[in-house]
């Protein structure tokens, strides 16, 4: 169906590139975007657009326009943990380091403030919808709330107390609250986040997999992030991971799992046939050692396959373009095969794959009318980016994320020229200094 012929707009931008990212779209030269009640009203050719009148008017002339980037999963408010503990395993992270030093120091002001700065960072470098699982995700959902950014919340679970609850009772008490609270909101969606499976056991496991089937909302899960967490499990239950999860009915479409490593054709076979997604974490799965993801196998079953940072304290950066091109570099290394996760997948695992395994693109993840007008502007006039054969590499393949200038979520904008519109960041970074002397004991 043609779009319709508008002659108005809240803003239009003129840009020298759009790449839409949607189905066989090829990026377009010249064109202009008008945005209309926070929707994308009108994809045009640049001089049919100048007939168009609106509010606000860019001409962006050296700039590509794309869909904001889709980051699946992280811990925002690990930022203020980031540095902390570099160069450990996982098991030696998050045993020796990063859980003792959650139990000291998380608190609500402690997610309020780790949360600014993650998302003043992630919206600095074109990521305009996150994936959290965290404590206090009420406070996370009122810092994004301020930011304008969107998110989704996945609620931890853990067998044992934490520092946002006693155990699995409160934690469901909680999050169903939380569930309850945001059952309107535009920008934010609730998911269960039930850690990981060896923190996890299977009364909970299936406590979630009826809550979830019956209020629709979906689950994120940490899965096979080493071979030592699928050793360890066949040694104790006799079972893998993936496998244990099946049986008792956690995956599904609505099933977002994170990492990935270590796995056999099996469990190839069985997350595509239950339709789960696939959130990587390339960087992440490097600095902890933690293992290899087999990206186009997994795209070869026909699974969807995400773009994910994880938290600041194991990657050290929220930068999803350089994690697409981390993703791009490894994924061929792995595969063996240089043609394997070109710069066309590796942007659509940032953008269209993360909507569809939020369960969101039919909202956002490309630019098509009707969509939202979650938008960004990259200006590829830098010395770095020269010169331009095709815009997508260039966006995937060099040093890109300072080149971020404009960022619209639900057309309202929140990076206007490089700068926040909606926090301050020279507050944010004062506080995340204060943190760094108390949590160090200056
Ligand atoms: C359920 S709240 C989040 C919980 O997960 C911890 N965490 C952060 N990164 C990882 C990872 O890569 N694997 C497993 N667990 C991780 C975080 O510190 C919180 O305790
Ligand atoms: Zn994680």
């Amino acid at each position: 169906m043609p779009a319709p012929i508008i002659n108005r707009a809240d803003t239009l931008i003129f840009a020298q590139w759009i790449i839409p990212v949607a189905a066989n779209s090829a990026p377009l030269a010249n064109y202009a975007i008008a945005i209309n009640d926070g929707k994308i009203a009108a994809i045009l050719p640049a001089a049919e657009a100048e007939a168009i009148t609106a509010s606000e008017t860019l001409h962006l002339k050296h700039h590509a326009l794309m869909p904001g980037l889709i980051n699946a999963h992280g811990h925002a408010a690990m930022s203020l943990f980031r540095g902390m503990a570099d160069d450990k395993a996982l098991d030696t992270w998050l045993n020796d380091h990063i859980w003792p030093a959650e139990g000291q120091w998380v608190n609500e002001d402690f997610v309020r403030d780790g949360s600014e700065l993650a998302i003043a960072e992630m919206l600095r470098s074109g990521t305009t919808t996150f994936s959290d699982m965290y404590f206090f995700p009420e406070i996370t959902a009122q810092v994004a709330r301020k930011a304008g950014i969107r998110a989704q919340l996945s609620f931890p679970i853990f067998d044992f107390p934490c520092a946002w609850g006693s155990g699995p009772d409160d934690y469901f008490r909680k999050g169903l609250a939380l569930l309850d609270d945001h059952k309107y909101s535009e920008l934010i969606n609730i998911a269960f986040g039930p850690h990981a499976p060896y923190t996890v056991g299977d009364e909970a496991m299936q406590r979630i997999v009826t809550f979830a089937a019956e209020l629709d909302v979906p689950i994120q899960i940490h899965l096979h992030e080493t071979q030592q967490e699928v050793d360890d499990a066949v040694a104790q239950l006799g079972q893998r991971p993936i496998a244990r999860l099946a049986a008792l009915g956690l995956l599904g479409p609505k099933t977002q799992c994170v990492h990935l490593t270590a796995l056999n054709d099996e469990d190839i076979a069985t997350l595509a046939s239950h339709g789960c997604h696939a959130v990587h974490c390339p960087e992440s799965n490097l600095k902890l050692a933690s293992g290899f993801s087999p990206i186009e196998k997994m795209r070869k079953a026909g699974i969807n396959v995400a773009l994910g940072t994880d938290g600041a304290a194991s990657n050290n950066d929220l930068d999803l373009f350089g994690e697409m091109r981390t993703a791009a570099m490894l994924g061929k290394a792995v595969a063996n095969d240089a043609s394997a996760l070109p710069d066309s997948y590796a942007l659509e695992m940032a953008t269209l794959n993360g909507a569809k395994a939020l369960g969101i693109d039919h909202l956002v993840g490309s630019i098509e009318v009707g969509k939202q007008a979650d938008i960004i502007a990259i200006d590829l006039s830098g010395l770095e980016q020269q010169p331009i054969y095709k815009p997508t590499s260039q966006i995937v393949y060099t040093n890109i994320s300072h080149q971020v200038r404009y960022s619209w979520i639900m057309g309202r904008k929140v990076l206007d020229n490089g700068e926040l519109t909606t926090l301050d960041s020279r507050d944010i970074v004062a506080r995340a200094q204060l943190w760094r002397k108390k949590i160090s004991g200056e």
